[in-house]
């Protein structure tokens, strides 16, 4: 399989509109096709920020950002239907169920009625949601919330998805569901980006790390290689090596 660049950031800053320091500096990063990419650090660290910035939310103050699939650079216009983005807050409406919002969702992109359907239902069969397919949404748990908002990010079928903190507030199961959903979609050929506060599960789920403190990229590089490369114990105790233990508030 290719597994050449997905994604090329080049020197990327962003201060924001008043703010009297960068959120992030300079910050250089090659994720491949073929990686689950951990975006980690501590709180205000900038990985909201980064992602942001990659996923096209938020425009970088410097710097340049290449998108690549099978080799071959991907247009500004064709960057809407290739990523996708599953954002840390709930992106759907919680009046209604998750049919009507993935029907919703679904038509902003260039999918014909039929493509969609059978996307849908798909997705809430692969998700686990087929049963309450028809439920208003804020009845459900937060781990089922989790799970449409995920379906949300996916209905396009992007090449390359980027999710904030997509296991936050879930019960066991929902986040191994999740976890191990995302892990089949990255081995058919989906780059993933994400960022985690849970170390043990991005020790699992990632193959390469960018560690980000203040606005910096602090140690980046494949997992196995880093723990070795710094005598770490885990990605918790290198998170701790690198970054300290004063707290972040
Ligand atoms: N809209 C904004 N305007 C001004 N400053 C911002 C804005 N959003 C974030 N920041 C600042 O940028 C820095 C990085 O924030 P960011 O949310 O990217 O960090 P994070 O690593 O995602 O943190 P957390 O783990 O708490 O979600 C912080 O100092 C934050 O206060």
């Amino acid at each position: 399989m290719y597994n050449g660049p997905s994604i090329q950031i080049e020197n990327v800053t962003k201060r924001y509109k008043s703010a009297q320091e960068d959120s992030l500096s300079r910050v250089n990063l090659q994720i491949n096709e073929s990686d689950v990419y951990g975006l980690l650090g501590p709180n205000g660290a900038g990985k909201t920020t980064l992602i942001s910035i990659l996923c096209g939310i938020i425009p970088p103050s410097q710097g340049n950002i290449a998108y690549y699939i099978n080799g071959t650079e991907i247009s500004s216009q064709e960057r809407r239907s290739r990523l996708g983005f599953v954002p840390q807050e709930y992106a759907f409406y919680q009046e209604l169920t998750p049919k009507q919002n993935l029907d919703y969702f679904g038509a902003m992109y260039n999918l014909s009625k039929a493509e969609l359907s059978v996307r849908i239902d798909e997705l809430l069969e692969e998700l686990g949601l087929t049963k309450v397919a028809d439920k208003e949404v804020f009845k459900f748990s937060g781990g089922m919330k989790r799970r449409v908002n995920l379906a949300i990010g996916l209905i396009h079928k992007p090449a390359i998805l980027f999710l904030d903190e997509p296991t936050v507030g879930v019960d066991v199961q929902s986040k191994n569901a999740i976890i191990k959903y995302l892990e089949e979609i990255n081995k058919a050929g989906t780059t993933i980006v994400y960022t985690s506060h849970h170390m043990s599960e991005a020790e699992e789920f990632c193959n390469r790390i960018a560690l980000i403190d203040h606005g910096k990229v602090v140690a980046e590089g494949g997992m196995s290689d880093l723990l070795a490369g710094n005598d770490a114990s885990s990605l918790q105790d290198l998170f701790i090596k690198l970054t300290g233990e004063e707290y972040r508030d």
